[in-house]
């Protein structure tokens, strides 16, 4: 009998044949790592975020290919493209034989949208997180518009702070002293003034991105139970991503001195205040560093590093010391994460199987480290 061609073959036939190459003799069995080694982590979120379905040209979960090749979906970018690549590319290495100095393990973890406290926030405080002594990390980027590839080696810090002001309440026809409403407005002002000169630094220097400074939005107002009555509270809340190169106490500090200038009463609080931003090395000597960015000069493409300007599961690796860098392997895309119509063009998809295919290679291929000891 002559052996099927893949096509015709059972999947379950194929795996099993790939498995029979793979040489574990005795007494020097290839288990293809070097478990002494620390290991590479590839991390995908699952979980995606809502979608308003009547502003989608297609079904953002029936997975649509239109017929120049676009899918649209929700999670194409954001990041369920990652997760398949991840798969294909290892996929890819095992039936090509190859087997590297370092173990490559896969994380699919949930709730990263909603800040990761259950998922990746838990996890890395775990033994089993622990045994996977992961040396290295590749979690999430962007896609990028132009011709270049971007990643991430820091993010901003999320901070989530309500403003409550208090004040004197009465008849909604009389001039009240006092009141929440106006003290509000001054802090409101005093941040949103801090806003406007950040966007401007921003805007006037060609150098800084996104991630560089800090921004903040306006994102709640709530108080007042009705239009003749002033209310004795009212609250904001604000957005805030903090840039990593800032004092967070003295900018802690700060907040708390817009809040006390506008008047008594006036307090805050934080609903998400994340304090231990890192920055993943991206200098030439960094030998991880070195691998990644060593793949994109070999394939001739160009690589952009920046700060991340939101929030991945990226920040909780490096606070348990886990060198991370968030890549997305997108270019010529427009940002679309979150938005109507997200959507990845499946060329560019397959490219970025080329692309973890050569950086798996690379990284798990990093020679022993001091750290590995
Ligand atoms: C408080 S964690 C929020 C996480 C979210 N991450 C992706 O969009 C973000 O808003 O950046
Ligand atoms: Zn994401
Ligand atoms: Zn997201």
């Amino acid at each position: 009998m002559t052996s099927k061609g893949p096509e015709d073959e059972h999947p379950s036939v194929t795996l099993f044949r790939q498995y029979l190459r793979i040489r574990t003799v005795q007494p020097k069995p290839d288990y293809g790592t070097n478990p002494a080694l620390s290991s590479i982590l590839l991390n995908s979120h699952t979980d995606v975020v809502p979608v308003f379905k009547e502003h989608w040209s297609h079904d953002p979960f029936e997975a649509f290919k239109d017929s120049e090749g676009y899918i649209y979906g929700r999670g194409t970018q954001d990041m369920k493209c990652v997760s398949i690549q991840y798969l294909e590319a290892v996929r890819r290495l095992k039936v090509e034989g190859h087997s590297f100095p370092r173990t490559i393990h896969m994380t699919f973890v949930p709730d990263e949208e909603i800040g990761g406290h259950h998922g990746m926030e838990l996890f890395v405080q775990r033994p089993e997180f622990r045994a996977l002594r992961a040396g290295f990390a590749l979690d999430e980027g962007l896609a990028n518009p132009t011709d270049a590839y971007t990643v991430f080696y820091s993010e901003r810090s999320v901070w989530w702070v309500r403003v409550t002001s208090t004040g004197r309440p009465g008849h909604g026809s009389r001039f009240i002293e006092d009141t929440a409403a106006e003290k509000l407005h001054k802090v409101v002002s005093s941040i949103l003034a801090f806003r406007e000169k950040e966007r401007q630094r921003l805007q006037s220097n060609p150098h800084l991105k996104e991630g560089d400074v800090t921004s903040v939005n306006l994102t709640k107002l709530e108080g007042g139970v009705a239009y003749n009555v002033v209310p004795a509270s009212m609250s904001a809340g604000f957005d805030f991503r903090v840039a990593p190169d800032v004092d967070l106490k003295a900018f802690e500090k700060q907040l708390h001195a817009w809040c006390q200038t506008a008047g008594e009463g006036v307090t805050l609080e934080f609903v998400q205040k994340w304090m231990k931003p890192q920055v993943t090395s991206i200098d030439d000597s960094d030998p991880w560093w070195s691998a990644f960015s060593r793949v994109f000069k070999d394939m001739n493409l160009t690589l952009e590093a920046e700060i991340f300007p939101a929030t991945t599961d990226s920040r909780y690796l490096r606070a348990v010391g886990v060198p991370a860098l968030g890549f997305s392997p997108m270019n010529h895309t427009p940002v679309l994460l979150h938005d109507h119509d997200e959507r990845l063009h499946e060329a560019v998809f397959l490219r970025g199987i080329d692309i973890y295919t050569q950086l798996l290679s690379a990284l798990a291929s990093v020679p022993a480290l001091p750290s590995d000891s």
